[in-house]
């Protein structure tokens, strides 16, 4: 079942004055839905339409040429056999790797410029989140400005489909790294798991960021954050193409993923501790809806 309420929204304007307030409203949001959204976060909108452009202009190109880009896949999302109706473009964050990829399909400047005001925002607010459960600031963030952070930054395009389907655009599941900042062009299709179990519509917006937990965040908050479940409907509303914009914070491979000693003193560790090398061979193995930090529970 569908319900109509509205995600928590924080407004970053206020951010150098009202720290400890926005820490607070963000912390709740963590905790009650996985999500919210931000405005006035900061990220020029040049940067988020000119990626939009070059996003849609890469979609735009023949089937074949498509085809022979590294990270590109069409209707078989992962590797286990899940389906959905996008095509999508997936790349490593590294400098290399966008190197590598962009030469032909995209301004290597254009790409750049917008992962990196992605990674500021995701670092300012991770800075928050920790304040906000009393932990130094830099905490998590710490995790993605290391220079062998394993980030991803990933292009969805759903073109409309005229068959009726209701769910099928990317199916359930959760983002395995730490958060994840979204962002689509106007057309719908976001939605988000409540706690009980009715999906929320998320009412999309070109100049907001949909900020959503990660598996990873769930482990290093013992579970007070929660990783939380969403899908994307397939585009059957317009005739307009829908376009997401994601960027996926993720540590550096040998990171070991343990919750700070200080969140623990009244409670006792919910996971074991693990690499995100490892939970990234773990989340290669299942299939795209499966609740993979079972695996690692301790109770
Ligand atoms: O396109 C969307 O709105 C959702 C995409 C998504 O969840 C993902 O790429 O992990
Ligand atoms: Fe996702």
């Amino acid at each position: 079942m569908v319900v109509e309420v509205s995600p928590p929204t924080i407004d970053l304007s206020g951010k150098d004055e009202s720290q400890v307030q926005l820490s607070k409203l963000i912390v709740e949001a963590c905790e009650g839905y996985g999500f919210f959204k931000v405005v006035n976060h900061g990220v020029p909108v040049q940067i988020m339409r000119a990626m939009e452009d070059e996003s849609f202009e890469f979609f735009q190109k023949p089937s074949a040429e498509k085809q022979r880009s590294f990270g590109y896949g069409n209707k078989n999302i992962g590797v286990s056999g899940d389906k959905g109706e996008l095509e999508y473009l997936l790349l490593q964050t590294n400098q290399i790797s966008l190197i590598d990829n962009q030469s032909s399909q995209f301004s290597y400047r254009v790409v750049v410029g917008y992962v990196e005001a992605a990674r500021r925002l995701a670092c300012d607010l991770l800075g928050l989140m920790a304040e906000g459960l009393g932990l130094p600031k830099y905490s998590f963030s710490t995790l993605l400005t290391d220079p062998h952070t394993d980030s991803l930054f990933r292009l969805n395009h759903y073109p409309p489909v005229s068959h009726p389907s209701t769910i099928d655009g990317f199916g359930e599941h959760s983002d395995p790294q730490i958060l994840t900042l979204l962002t689509s062009n106007a057309v719908p299709g976001l939605q988000i798991s409540l706690p009980n179990a009715l999906w929320l519509p998320i009412t999309p917006d070109p100049h907001a960021f949909s900020v959503i937990v990660g598996d990873l965040l769930q482990v290093m908050t013992n579970g007070r954050f929660m990783s939380v479940r969403h899908r994307a409907i397939a585009n059957t509303s317009s005739t307009q193409s829908r376009l997401s914009m994601v960027f996926f914070g993720g540590p550096p491979p040998e990171t070991t993923i343990a919750c700070p000693p200080q969140l623990l003193k009244l409670n006792k560790p919910l996971y074991k501790p693990f690499t995100w090398a490892e939970y990234k061979s773990h989340t290669y193995a299942h299939r795209l809806g499966d609740t993979r930090l079972d695996h690692f529970k301790l109770f």
